[in-house]
Protein backbone atom coordinates (compact mmCIF):
# COMPACT_ATOMS: atom_id res chain seq x y z
CA UNK A 1 0.00 0.00 0.00
CA UNK A 2 3.01 2.58 1.17
CA UNK A 3 4.36 1.71 -2.81
CA UNK A 4 1.12 2.79 -4.48
CA UNK A 5 0.88 6.03 -2.25
CA UNK A 6 4.65 6.82 -3.20
CA UNK A 7 3.95 6.18 -7.02
CA UNK A 8 0.97 8.40 -7.67
CA UNK A 9 2.86 10.61 -5.17
CA UNK A 10 5.58 10.51 -7.62
CA UNK A 11 3.19 10.59 -10.60
CA UNK A 12 1.75 14.26 -9.20
CA UNK A 13 4.89 15.82 -9.71
CA UNK A 14 4.56 15.81 -13.70
CA UNK A 15 1.71 18.65 -13.17
CA UNK A 16 4.57 20.77 -11.23
CA UNK A 17 5.83 23.32 -12.94
CA UNK A 18 8.00 26.03 -12.08
CA UNK A 19 6.55 29.60 -10.73
CA UNK A 20 3.20 27.44 -9.11
CA UNK A 21 1.54 28.60 -6.16
CA UNK A 22 0.33 24.89 -5.08
CA UNK A 23 -2.02 23.54 -2.50
CA UNK A 24 -0.49 21.16 -0.11
CA UNK A 25 -3.06 19.09 0.96
CA UNK A 26 -2.77 16.47 4.01
CA UNK A 27 -2.79 12.79 4.98
CA UNK A 28 -0.61 10.29 4.42
CA UNK A 29 -0.70 10.14 0.70
CA UNK A 30 -0.23 13.49 0.35
CA UNK A 31 2.87 13.38 2.49
CA UNK A 32 5.35 11.43 0.20
CA UNK A 33 3.73 14.34 -2.34
CA UNK A 34 5.40 16.81 0.21
CA UNK A 35 9.04 15.31 0.13
CA UNK A 36 9.20 14.77 -3.48
CA UNK A 37 8.55 18.20 -3.76
CA UNK A 38 10.80 19.27 -1.55
CA UNK A 39 13.16 17.72 -3.44
CA UNK A 40 12.66 18.62 -6.54
CA UNK A 41 12.41 22.48 -5.86
CA UNK A 42 15.93 21.59 -4.04
CA UNK A 43 17.56 19.87 -7.14
CA UNK A 44 15.62 22.42 -9.79
CA UNK A 45 16.02 25.68 -7.97
CA UNK A 46 11.88 26.22 -8.91
CA UNK A 47 10.47 29.11 -7.49
CA UNK A 48 7.07 27.56 -6.27
CA UNK A 49 5.05 28.22 -3.55
CA UNK A 50 2.91 26.22 -1.22
CA UNK A 51 -0.25 26.85 0.46
CA UNK A 52 -1.03 24.18 3.16
CA UNK A 53 -4.34 22.98 4.43
CA UNK A 54 -3.44 22.22 7.76
CA UNK A 55 -0.72 22.19 10.82
CA UNK A 56 0.74 19.09 9.42
CA UNK A 57 0.92 20.04 5.88
CA UNK A 58 2.49 23.33 6.86
CA UNK A 59 5.31 21.47 9.41
CA UNK A 60 6.20 19.18 6.44
CA UNK A 61 6.68 21.36 4.10
CA UNK A 62 8.87 23.45 6.71
CA UNK A 63 11.22 20.03 7.04
CA UNK A 64 11.23 19.43 3.38
CA UNK A 65 12.05 23.34 2.70
CA UNK A 66 9.37 24.21 0.56
CA UNK A 67 8.76 27.73 0.74
CA UNK A 68 4.81 28.61 2.38
CA UNK A 69 2.60 31.03 1.64
CA UNK A 70 -1.19 31.50 3.55
CA UNK A 71 -3.74 31.74 1.20
CA UNK A 72 -4.57 35.65 2.01
CA UNK A 73 -0.65 35.70 0.45
CA UNK A 74 -1.47 34.34 -3.18
CA UNK A 75 -3.02 35.63 -5.55
CA UNK A 76 -4.15 32.14 -7.36
CA UNK A 77 -3.56 28.59 -6.53
CA UNK A 78 -2.76 26.82 -9.85
CA UNK A 79 -2.63 23.36 -8.75
CA UNK A 80 -3.66 21.45 -5.31
CA UNK A 81 -2.51 17.87 -4.79
CA UNK A 82 -4.64 15.88 -2.36
CA UNK A 83 -5.50 12.28 -0.82
CA UNK A 84 -9.47 11.39 -0.03
CA UNK A 85 -10.75 8.49 1.30
CA UNK A 86 -13.54 7.43 -1.00
CA UNK A 87 -13.86 8.57 -4.55
CA UNK A 88 -17.16 7.95 -6.55
CA UNK A 89 -17.33 7.42 -10.61
CA UNK A 90 -18.13 10.90 -10.78
CA UNK A 91 -14.86 11.74 -8.89
CA UNK A 92 -17.13 12.85 -6.03
CA UNK A 93 -14.99 12.37 -2.80
CA UNK A 94 -15.23 11.95 0.54
CA UNK A 95 -12.14 13.33 2.17
CA UNK A 96 -11.76 14.56 6.22
CA UNK A 97 -10.28 11.04 7.92
CA UNK A 98 -7.32 13.29 9.61
CA UNK A 99 -9.74 16.22 10.30
CA UNK A 100 -8.36 18.80 7.93
CA UNK A 101 -11.18 18.74 5.17
CA UNK A 102 -12.44 22.47 6.09
CA UNK A 103 -9.05 24.42 5.14
CA UNK A 104 -8.77 21.33 2.38
CA UNK A 105 -11.99 22.35 0.76
CA UNK A 106 -11.42 25.96 1.06
CA UNK A 107 -7.92 25.85 -0.80
CA UNK A 108 -8.62 22.92 -3.29
CA UNK A 109 -12.01 24.66 -4.05
CA UNK A 110 -9.96 27.47 -5.38
CA UNK A 111 -7.17 25.90 -7.09
CA UNK A 112 -6.81 25.88 -11.23
CA UNK A 113 -6.56 21.74 -11.15
CA UNK A 114 -7.61 20.17 -8.25
CA UNK A 115 -5.32 16.44 -8.37
CA UNK A 116 -6.35 13.81 -5.94
CA UNK A 117 -4.12 11.00 -5.52
CA UNK A 118 -5.80 7.26 -4.32
CA UNK A 119 -4.97 3.69 -4.11
CA UNK A 120 -7.47 1.57 -5.59
CA UNK A 121 -9.02 0.34 -2.43
CA UNK A 122 -10.27 4.14 -2.05
CA UNK A 123 -12.43 3.45 -5.29
CA UNK A 124 -16.02 3.40 -4.45
CA UNK A 125 -20.08 3.39 -6.61
CA UNK A 126 -21.12 5.73 -4.43
CA UNK A 127 -20.06 7.44 -1.58
CA UNK A 128 -20.37 6.68 2.13
CA UNK A 129 -20.18 3.16 1.28
CA UNK A 130 -17.21 2.24 3.64
CA UNK A 131 -16.75 5.17 5.07
CA UNK A 132 -18.10 7.85 7.05
CA UNK A 133 -18.62 11.56 6.01
CA UNK A 134 -16.83 14.25 8.43
CA UNK A 135 -18.79 16.75 9.68
CA UNK A 136 -16.75 19.66 11.34
CA UNK A 137 -19.21 21.13 14.27
CA UNK A 138 -18.97 24.14 16.48
CA UNK A 139 -18.10 22.34 19.89
CA UNK A 140 -21.26 24.17 21.31
CA UNK A 141 -23.44 22.39 18.88
CA UNK A 142 -22.31 19.26 18.37
CA UNK A 143 -25.44 17.11 19.89
CA UNK A 144 -28.09 19.48 18.50
CA UNK A 145 -26.64 18.24 15.44
CA UNK A 146 -25.99 14.80 15.53
CA UNK A 147 -29.53 14.68 16.38
CA UNK A 148 -30.70 17.00 13.04
CA UNK A 149 -28.86 14.66 11.44
CA UNK A 150 -30.73 11.37 11.73
CA UNK A 151 -33.60 12.88 9.20
CA UNK A 152 -31.21 12.12 6.39
CA UNK A 153 -31.15 8.70 7.35
CA UNK A 154 -28.14 8.61 9.29
CA UNK A 155 -26.17 8.30 12.54
CA UNK A 156 -23.52 11.22 13.96
CA UNK A 157 -20.69 9.91 16.33
CA UNK A 158 -18.47 12.16 17.76
CA UNK A 159 -14.53 11.72 17.00
CA UNK A 160 -12.79 10.80 19.99
CA UNK A 161 -9.01 11.15 20.34
CA UNK A 162 -6.60 8.72 20.64
CA UNK A 163 -3.51 10.59 22.65
CA UNK A 164 -5.63 13.04 24.17
CA UNK A 165 -8.97 12.77 26.35
CA UNK A 166 -12.18 13.56 25.08
CA UNK A 167 -12.92 14.82 21.72
CA UNK A 168 -10.22 15.48 18.80
CA UNK A 169 -10.09 19.14 17.95
CA UNK A 170 -9.56 20.26 14.65
CA UNK A 171 -7.07 22.42 13.37
CA UNK A 172 -9.56 25.06 13.93
CA UNK A 173 -11.02 24.37 17.62
CA UNK A 174 -13.95 22.76 16.56
CA UNK A 175 -15.08 19.02 16.65
CA UNK A 176 -15.54 16.43 14.66
CA UNK A 177 -19.05 14.20 13.77
CA UNK A 178 -18.75 11.12 11.36
CA UNK A 179 -21.85 10.66 9.73
CA UNK A 180 -22.71 7.17 8.51
CA UNK A 181 -25.41 7.47 5.92
CA UNK A 182 -27.92 4.24 5.03
CA UNK A 183 -27.29 5.71 1.17
CA UNK A 184 -26.54 8.93 0.01
CA UNK A 185 -27.70 9.76 -3.62
CA UNK A 186 -26.99 12.55 -4.90
CA UNK A 187 -23.45 14.21 -3.15
CA UNK A 188 -24.14 17.74 -3.99
CA UNK A 189 -27.40 18.31 -2.79
CA UNK A 190 -26.36 16.29 0.80
CA UNK A 191 -22.66 18.40 0.68
CA UNK A 192 -25.25 21.52 0.60
CA UNK A 193 -27.88 20.11 2.78
CA UNK A 194 -25.37 19.14 5.59
CA UNK A 195 -24.01 22.78 5.39
CA UNK A 196 -27.49 24.71 6.00
CA UNK A 197 -27.14 23.40 9.39
CA UNK A 198 -26.49 26.20 11.91
CA UNK A 199 -22.96 24.96 13.55
CA UNK A 200 -21.80 23.27 10.50
CA UNK A 201 -18.19 24.41 10.10
CA UNK A 202 -18.32 22.31 6.60
CA UNK A 203 -18.11 18.54 5.40
CA UNK A 204 -16.20 16.15 4.25
CA UNK A 205 -18.71 15.72 0.52
CA UNK A 206 -16.45 17.32 -2.05
CA UNK A 207 -19.04 16.84 -4.71
CA UNK A 208 -17.95 18.72 -8.78
CA UNK A 209 -14.60 19.70 -7.05
CA UNK A 210 -11.80 17.13 -8.07
CA UNK A 211 -10.30 17.28 -12.11
CA UNK A 212 -7.91 14.46 -11.70
CA UNK A 213 -7.94 11.22 -9.75
CA UNK A 214 -4.45 9.46 -9.92
CA UNK A 215 -5.14 6.14 -9.13
CA UNK A 216 -2.38 3.39 -8.08
CA UNK A 217 -2.83 0.48 -8.67
CA UNK A 218 -0.38 -2.83 -8.78
CA UNK A 219 -0.31 -2.74 -12.70
CA UNK A 220 0.60 1.60 -12.84
CA UNK A 221 -0.99 5.00 -12.37
CA UNK A 222 -4.31 5.08 -13.90
CA UNK A 223 -5.64 8.60 -14.36
CA UNK A 224 -9.15 9.40 -13.95
CA UNK A 225 -10.25 12.83 -15.57
CA UNK A 226 -13.55 14.72 -15.35
O1 LIG B 1 -8.33 15.21 6.62
C1 LIG B 1 -7.64 14.45 5.92
C2 LIG B 1 -7.70 14.37 4.50
O2 LIG B 1 -8.93 14.59 3.90
C3 LIG B 1 -6.87 13.29 3.82
O3 LIG B 1 -6.45 13.90 2.63
C4 LIG B 1 -7.59 12.01 3.50
O4 LIG B 1 -8.09 11.45 4.69
C5 LIG B 1 -6.68 10.98 2.78
O5 LIG B 1 -5.61 10.63 3.60
P1 LIG B 1 -4.62 9.43 3.27
O6 LIG B 1 -3.87 9.82 2.05
O7 LIG B 1 -3.73 9.33 4.48
O8 LIG B 1 -5.45 8.19 3.08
Amino acid sequence: MEELKKTVAMEALSFVEDDMVIGLGTGSTTSYFLKFLGDRIREEELEIYGVPTSHQSRLLALEYGIPIRALDEVDAIDIAVDGADEVDPNLNLIKGRGAALTMEKIVEYRAGTFIVLVDESKLVNRLGEKMPVPVEVIPAAWRAIAEEIEVFNARAELRMAKKKDGPVITDNGNFILDVKFERIDDPLDMEIELNTIPGVVENGIFADIADIVLVGTPQGVKKLER
